[in-house]
């Protein structure tokens, strides 16, 4: 397995629940943990991967070549959620991250996987992307062309990979999140709750074991839709 930006939160969760269930993971991340040096994260090798910039993602796909690693399914993770007030630079951070890698490295991906054998790609997206967003207009864009390639994707990789979509609303909040947000937040989809990472893990399990499904675009939202 290969999940980017599976240092923390719903990519670490992903990670560790894979090697749980007997994958070998690869994740990326920016910075290595201090934590991993007293405790390695078992099963999971990490790579240092910056996806700002082209060289960056490059950088990452040549090492994962000269690695000769080869993986059952490439989870797309990596983002960062920057609101509209950060600055114009903001939409071109975002979009290298959640638009460019994902480009890129998918279209490495002929040596990327294992020779035989089921093989799956997986963008995790947004609500936003199908939705739009006030505040957070080139996070959810940016996460919109990135649902709109793995339509593209699942019509470039078919038959040999399956290419599909996980859209979450609220999965977890952040430690610097308020108490008003976080009741704002769970007010908004019907089901009212902060569910976990679980989720997630449960959707990508789907998507990857079921043979029949592609170019499709699985909503975690609690019903923040309706
Ligand atoms: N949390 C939630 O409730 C929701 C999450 N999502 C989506 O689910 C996914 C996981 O969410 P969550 O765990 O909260 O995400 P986080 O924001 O906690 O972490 C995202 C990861 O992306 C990595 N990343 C950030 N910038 C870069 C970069 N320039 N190059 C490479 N990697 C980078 C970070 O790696 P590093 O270790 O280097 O910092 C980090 O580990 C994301 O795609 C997010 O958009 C969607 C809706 C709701
Ligand atoms: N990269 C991230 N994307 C998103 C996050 C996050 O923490 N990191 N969080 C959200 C929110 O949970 C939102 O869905 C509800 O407040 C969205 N995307």
């Amino acid at each position: 397995m290969l999940i980017t930006g599976g240092g923390q939160r719903i990519g670490l969760h992903c990670a560790q629940r894979f090697v749980e269930d007997g994958y070998h993971v690869t994740i990326t991340c920016r910075n290595f943990r201090k934590e991993w040096a007293e405790n390695p994260l078992e099963g999971i090798d990490v790579i240092q991967a910056d996806f700002s910039t082209i060289e960056g993602i490059e950088e990452f796909i040549d090492t994962i070549k000269s690695q000769g690693k080869k993986f059952r399914a490439i989870i797309h993770n990596a983002s960062q959620w920057l609101d509209d007030s950060e600055g114009y630079e903001s939409f071109q951070t975002m979009f290298m991250i959640h638009m460019q890698a994902p480009y890129m490295i998918n279209n490495a991906c002929d040596v990327l996987f294992y020779d035989n054998g089921p093989a799956d790609i997986v963008h995790v997206t947004d609500y936003g992307a199908q939705h739009g967003s006030g505040k957070h207009v080139a996070y959810a864009s940016t996460k919109a062309g990135l649902e709109n390639m793995t339509l593209s994707y699942a019509k470039k990789l078919a038959p040999r990979v399956k290419v599909n979509s996980i859209a979450p609303f609220l999965i977890m909040f952040n430690k610097w999140d308020s108490e008003e947000y976080k009741e704002k937040s769970l007010n908004k989809s019907v089901l009212g709750i902060e569910p976990g990472p679980e989720v997630v893990y449960q959707g990508v399990r789907y998507l990857m074991d079921n043979i029949y499904v592609t170019g499709e675009c699985l909503n975690l939202d609690g019903g923040r839709h309706l």
